[in-house]
């Protein structure tokens, strides 16, 4: 089932910071949300799991998610953060199996063996079974990242999101990332994404939600979205089109940016 999402709005500080986002991300797909700093993407990931204050609908399997109790939520979502606080001194395998908890009875102490072999399913989809009894502080910023995935794997979602879950990764496993997604997703899970390169995006992903400014921008197939006028209007960047002959997917060429406009200029 589709993930609906209708009306969103979100404020802060009196300020509008999305507004009125509608969008529906397809079953067994990954769906991109692409947009520039500050469009308002963790925004309205956090807003569909209530984790802040907002207005409107996220609806998946019939239930509205910002709305549902926690942990039934839980059992039926994962949410890989930007950057998630983890309790640092745990071992890996430790912050992997902290995914299973929805799901275990309350009086559980310790992981079923059911769910043992969950954790060291996670481990060995993610590269991290090497890693399980390191402690997670002793990890290198893409391989905290992994654990991050493993543990939103762990959890077996079958809505699945994430915001710039590639930020730390060196290319191979970025590209190991987004082709375990594209297995998750081919076996039924609903990948919700935010990437910022738009080349990655639109190799693996089948349906892009673009935002500008809190605002839904263009919502479609990738070579529907990504038009060089609206690289131009909305990034503000100057890109030519053209077809990956093998995959056959768009691939965009940028030109040189201007040097950086006054404001932007770091001290
Ligand atoms: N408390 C606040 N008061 C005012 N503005 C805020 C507040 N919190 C967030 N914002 C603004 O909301 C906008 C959206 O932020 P958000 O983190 O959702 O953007 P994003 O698209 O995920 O950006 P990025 O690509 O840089 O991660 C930003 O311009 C941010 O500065």
């Amino acid at each position: 089932m589709s993930l609906v999402v209708s009306g969103l709005s979100v404020s802060k500080s009196g300020k509008a910071i999305v507004s009125d986002i509608a969008f529906t991300a397809p079953t067994g797909a990954i769906t991109g949300i692409i947009g520039p700093n500050g469009a308002g993407k963790s925004t309205v990931l956090s807003a569909m799991l209530g984790l802040l204050t907002a207005t409107g609908s996220a609806r998946f399997e019939d239930r509205e998610l910002p709305t549902m109790p926690r942990r039934e939520r839980a059992r039926m979502v994962a949410l890989v953060e930007q950057s998630a606080s983890t309790e640092e001194r745990l071992l890996v395998r430790d912050v992997v199996a902290l995914g299973r908890i929805p799901h275990e009875a309350a009086w559980q102490a310790a992981p079923s063996p059911e769910d043992a072999g969950i954790i060291a399913m996670a481990l060995h989809e993610t590269g991290m079974t090497a890693f399980a009894d390191r402690r997670f502080d002793t990890l290198s910023g893409g391989e905290q990242q992994r654990v991050h995935m493993a543990r939103a794997l762990a959890q077996q979602p079958r809505l699945l999101l994430l915001d710039e879950p590639t930020s730390h990764l060196d290319i191979a496993a970025q590209l190991q990332l987004l082709a375990l997604l594209k297995r998750k997703s081919a076996s039924g899970m609903t990948v919700l994404l935010v990437l910022h390169d738009l080349n990655l995006a639109a190799r693996y992903c089948e349906h892009f939600v673009l935002l500008s400014q809190g605002r839904l921008a263009a919502e479609g197939r990738p070579d529907e979205v990504l038009t060089p006028a609206r690289l131009q209007e909305i990034y503000g960047v100057n890109a030519r089109l053209v077809r990956d002959p093998q995959a056959g997917r768009p691939l965009i060429v940028y030109d040189d940016a201007d040097a950086f406009p006054p404001h932007q200029i770091p001290d």
